[in-house]
């Protein structure tokens, strides 16, 4: 049976073929022949089936020549979401992998954050970041940028232009051994003007996000400064939390009076159900059960939890707790700006879990699959928006082709779409994502910039 929406703007365009999405009662859901309709403001206006496309053109109004036919081995999957990254650490990214983090931040980071006061080396590096995510599949990400407002801006532009879904943090520190850093009252007053700013750009899809880098990185007086920013203008917030042993340790040592890490944000008012903090590896199941309360959600970076020798998180027991996560590939902690690594990584963490644990149930890959695309949307609290095929959201999707001529699988045994899927997950690239779709609009192969 058809699912509709009653005909509102008209249809733009009408894809048939293979559709695989999760929803919130099953990881993975196969509609084989599907037709499904975008209208002209990007939503998705019905799903149903191809054999009642007769009846489908005549309620919505189109032409069978307006219907995109896939070609064999080729697939729709909601775009990939990804909830931590870090957009000037793609400079570097896949180097500087051998310290651990707090030694990793002082060492390679900072000195290359304080890099992006300059627009120029700022706008060549967020280029490419958005590009590279873009064609790899990830039509939503949750970026850092760094303490330089106008850079930030710059990031949100780039964004914008390139047509991703991004939330973009302007970063706060006003606790740090060297310079790359600000007051409190400086870092208070350029936040507010980064986010009065980007909102006045009226972009969409590009949304400020409050962004306190860490507790270490920031005096009690500025968080509390920055939850009563989120408060006050209903914005999202984004962290990092117990990454690292030691990072924990510090915590301790400056936030004497708080219970745990996770009460030092809960006091200042950053746990939120618009929260989304990174890591996360060394949370006690207490810890959970306020995120949980709270509503907070937990970007899962096991590429980064690995590289820094941070910790390897517990999703299963994550998601027992009934907290929210999606994947995040930490650019650069994290070497790999592909979600696609984010959800191998995500599964050879828990296969680890299971080899020191034979108790630990390991996540399946269409576990992994929904915590990359609709998990993602949640955590972001967008999934009203995105992160699946349900009538009303905007189309985020990726068009795969399993086996292009010169890509890097070779589909030999088995072409059924839950097989197909399985090997683009595990074995895929940027040469099987034909096309990415950001509410409806087609943006890789890439769109031009519009001129300035
Ligand atoms: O992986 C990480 N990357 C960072 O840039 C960072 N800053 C604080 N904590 C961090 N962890
Ligand atoms: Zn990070």
């Amino acid at each position: 049976m058809a699912s509709l929406n009653r005909p509102r703007a008209k249809i733009a365009h009408v894809y048939r073929g293979t559709f695989m999405h999760s929803t919130q009662d099953t990881t993975l859901e196969i509609i084989e022949d599907a037709l499904l309709g975008v209208d002209t403001v990007g939503k998705i206006a019905f799903i149903g089936k191809g054999s009642e496309q007769d009846k489908l053109s005549q309620t919505f109004r189109f032409s069978s020549s307006n219907v995109t036919q896939l070609k064999q081995h080729e697939f729709f999957m909601p775009g990939m979401v990804d909830t931590h990254i870090h957009a000037p650490q793609y400079s570097y990214t896949g180097t500087a992998m051998d310290l651990p983090l707090l030694q990793w931040l002082n060492t390679y980071t900072f000195p290359v954050e304080s890099r992006f006061k300059d627009l120029k080396f700022a706008h060549r590096v967020y280029t490419e970041v958005v590009k590279r995510t873009l064609k790899n599949g990830t039509t939503t990400a949750c970026y850092f940028a760094t303490i330089h407002t106008d850079a930030s801006l710059l990031l949100g532009k780039i964004a914008n232009d390139f047509g991703q879904r991004a939330f973009v943090g302007k970063v706060c520190m006003d606790r740090n051994k060297s310079d790359y850093k600000e007051t409190t009252q400086e870092c208070q007053k350029e936040t507010c003007r980064f986010i009065a700013e980007l909102l006045n750009k009226k972009y969409p899809l590009v949304k400020p996000v409050v962004t306190p880098r860490f507790a270490p990185s920031c005096t009690g007086d500025l968080l509390g400064q920055l939850g009563a920013i989120a408060r006050k203008n209903n914005l999202h917030i984004q962290s990092h939390i117990s990454e690292n042993v030691d990072e924990v340790k510090l915590v301790k040592e400056l936030f004497p009076e708080s219970k745990s890490y996770t009460d030092v944000y809960h006091k200042y008012n950053l746990l939120t159900d618009k929260t989304v903090m990174a890591h996360g590896c060394h949370l006690t199941d207490e810890e959970l059960t306020l995120f949980s309360e709270t509503g907070a959600s937990l970007s899962h970076c096991p590429n980064s939890n690995i590289s820094l020798c941070s910790g390897l998180l517990n999703v299963r027991n994550v998601l027992k707790h009934k907290v929210k996560l999606g994947l995040g590939t930490d650019v650069a902690g994290g070497y790999s700006a592909s979600m696609l690594d984010a959800v191998r990584r995500t599964l050879d963490t828990s296969k680890v879990l299971t080899i020191q644990n034979p108790k630990h149930q390991a996540l399946t890959f269409d576990e992994v699959f929904r915590l990359a695309t609709l998990g993602g949307s949640q955590a972001l609290f967008l999934d009203d928006q995105t992160g699946n095929f349900e009538v009303g959201k905007d189309f985020d999707a990726l068009r795969v082709n399993v086996a292009p001529p010169g890509g890097p699988i070779d589909l030999i045994l088995c072409d059924k779409p839950k097989i197909q899927l399985e090997k683009f997950l595990n074995l895929g690239d940027d040469r099987n994502i034909v096309e990415v779709f950001v509410a409806g609009r087609k943006v890789v192969p890439f769109m031009e910039p519009a001129a300035e």
